[in-house]
């Protein structure tokens, strides 16, 4: 079986990869799997810069292909906030339930026509001595006026998506691969993969 590592130490990201990856018959391994590689700063003002220092640092500490993703949310009502800063709105301690208390608390008195919102991801593919490689993905939803919903992480219970009457803490695990961001990426990498794993894959 073919393996990637992905550049990432979030949970909730390595599982959504596990099964995206799957269909593809690849292993995915994470920094969890890891945990003597450095942490790579976020010095980047874009997904897309995020991405690639993350997936070219490991890359090159590893020797290995590695794939990034940086993503987050962007409130039109908060001029695109949290944006990059996603993980550390409420601090440097990347707390999900802060996160999510401080955009409730910024959008409060907000109707909920303003609430628009999305999720980017952009995955970044490096090799050792290749060009790196980047693909995005978004989703549109808005966001709720309290939690609902258990599955999923970061700020999925307050992100409301219209097509299912449900928030993306509410979808299965499936349901949420078929339309978000991150799965809207893995498909345009889906596509790429034969070439960039040397025609190993089905
Ligand atoms: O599907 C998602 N559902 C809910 N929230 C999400 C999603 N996708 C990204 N997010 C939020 C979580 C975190 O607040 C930020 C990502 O920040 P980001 O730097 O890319 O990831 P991270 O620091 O958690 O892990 P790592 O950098 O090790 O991959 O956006
Ligand atoms: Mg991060």
């Amino acid at each position: 079986m073919n393996k990637v590592i992905i550049a990432t130490k979030n949970e909730g990201k390595a599982k959504e990869f596990s099964s995206l990856f799957a269909e593809y018959g690849i292993e995915v391994q994470t920094l969890l799997d890891y945990p003597s590689l450095p942490d790579v700063e976020e010095t980047g003002h874009t997904f897309e810069e995020n991405a690639v220092l993350k997936a070219e640092a490991i890359a090159n500490e590893t020797g290995q292909l590695v794939i990034a993703d940086d993503s987050g949310l962007s409130i039109d009502a908060l001029d695109g906030r949290p944006g990059v800063y996603s993980a550390r709105y409420a601090g440097v301690k990347k707390d999900d339930e802060a996160n999510i208390q401080k955009v409730l608390a910024e959008l409060k008195g907000v109707p909920e026509e303003k609430r628009t919102a999305r999720f980017h991801c952009v995955l970044a593919i490096a090799r050792p001595g290749e060009k790196t490689v980047t693909v995005s993905g978004s989703c549109e939803g808005k966001i709720t006026s309290e939690k609902q919903g258990a599955n999923g992480f970061g700020y999925d219970p307050i992100f409301w998506m219209e097509g299912f009457k449900k928030t993306m803490a509410e979808l299965q695990p499936e349901e949420k691969n078929s339309v978000s961001h991150r799965g809207g990426a893995m498909k345009k990498l889906g596509a790429l993969l034969p070439e960039i794993m040397g025609g190993e894959t089905r």
